[in-house]
Formats: structure tokens, C-alpha cells, sequence
């Protein structure tokens, strides 16, 4: 049994892409609040709520975003040349917001912190699914500096902590096209 509003959610669902190209203006409060109300209800067990989400948006924050970027990547490297510097500086500039999207590590006995990290990954994919129905784009990184352990002290976490993803967010500057969709049974078996 299925609804028109199911069907409809399917298809976003089948047809999200990722949007590389992303300009002003990033959503608002209003819209950003109900899209991490999606992430909010992300699967998660022993409800640890293991989640964080750090927003930088506008020239100022995102400034602040690089100038972490540069020092964790300078206390990485000390020999680090001037133009990574620089890269590191303008990374978070290639949308109007970047959201940190972090998996807080609970210690709790019977949870795994990898629990914890697919369990925010799951709200990661619902924010970007939100901001999609909304029709905004968004992309998830990762790269370097999410591994890398000098930055997380700069963002007020802790070491144990996971950070899953930069998600740079925005109004899409290129024309999103739908991708092929994998053949199922290349990927589905029934026993
Ligand atoms: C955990 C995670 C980290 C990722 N990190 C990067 C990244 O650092 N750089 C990148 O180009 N794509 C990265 N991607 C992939 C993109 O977000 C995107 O999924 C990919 O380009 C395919 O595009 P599509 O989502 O439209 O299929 C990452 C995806 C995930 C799930």
C-alpha cells in the first residue's frame, strides 16, 4: 500500500545528487531547523543522541572555519607550505554554509562508537535529503581534515569524538542532473 506523498518521497530519495557547485543563499534558520529536525530522528540505539552539528555560514564563520583548517594543518605539518596554507584557508568558501557533522562518543558499554557514527551518518543523509525536498543542494566531504586529530580540539570536541562529514550547503549553480541507479540484484540477494 502506498501513498502519492510515499511515492513522492521515493523519489527523492532515488533521485538526490550531490551538488559540487554551490552558491548564496544557504537556507534560513526556519528552513535549517526543520531539516535537522529530520536529522534529529535519525536511527539511534539506547537513544544516546550522539550527535552534533556545528554551522558556520556567512564570510565571518567561514573565515574562522579556515583559519582552524590552516592551524590543524600547520600542527599536522609545520613544514607546510604557504599555499596549502592558503587552500586551507579558502576550503570552507566553496559553499554559503558548511555544517560540521560530528558523532559524539557516549562510552556507553553496550554501544560501539561505530554505532554512534552510522547512527549520525543516517542524520546526515536526512539533512541533505531535507535540504533537497526544500531545494537546496549540498555535498559531504570528507578529506584530511576530518582525520585529522589537531582540529578537533579547535572545534570544542574531543578526541574520542568522530567527525563524519563537512556537509557545504547551498543553492545549487549547476544544473542537477539524475544519475543511473545501480542494477538491484548486483547488489540485493534473496535467500
Ligand atoms: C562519508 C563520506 C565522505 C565523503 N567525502 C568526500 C570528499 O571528501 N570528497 C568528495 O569529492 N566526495 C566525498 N564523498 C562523496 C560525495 O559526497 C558524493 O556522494 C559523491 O560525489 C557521489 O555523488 P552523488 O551523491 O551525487 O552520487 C563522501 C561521501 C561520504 C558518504
Amino acid at each position: 500500500m502506498h501513498s502519492k506523498s510515499s511515492t513522492k518521497m521515493l523519489d527523492t530519495l532515488i533521485n538526490r545528487v550531490s551538488c559540487g557547485r554551490l552558491k548564496a543563499p544557504a537556507p534560513g534558520r526556519e528552513e535549517m531547523t526543520q531539516v535537522f529536525k529530520a536529522a534529529l530522528r535519525a536511527p539511534d540505539h539506547k537513544h544516546l543522541m550522539p550527535w552534533q552539528y556545528i554551522v558556520f555560514e556567512g564570510e565571518k564563520a567561514l573565515n574562522e572555519l579556515g583559519e582552524k583548517y590552516r592551524l590543524a594543518s600547520i600542527s599536522e605539518d609545520p613544514n607546510i607550505s604557504l599555499d596549502k596554507q592558503e587552500r586551507a584557508l579558502s576550503l570552507p568558501h566553496r559553499a554559503p554554509m558548511v555544517v560540521v557533522a560530528v558523532a559524539k562518543a557516549r562510552g556507553n558499554e553496550k554501544v560501539p562508537h561505530v554505532e554512534e557514527v552510522l547512527s549520525t551518518g543516517a542524520g546526515v543523509q536526512n539533512l541533505i535529503l531535507g535540504l533537497d525536498s526544500l531545494g537546496y543542494g549540498a555535498y559531504w566531504r570528507t578529506g584530511p581534515l576530518a582525520f585529522n586529530e589537531h582540529l578537533k580540539p579547535l572545534l570544542g570536541l574531543e578526541h574520542s569524538d568522530t567527525i563524519v562529514g563537512f556537509i557545504y550547503v547551498g543553492t545549487p549553480d549547476m544544473e542537477l542532473k539524475a544519475k543511473p541507479i545501480p542494477e538491484v540484484d548486483d547488489f540485493v540477494s534473496w535467500a
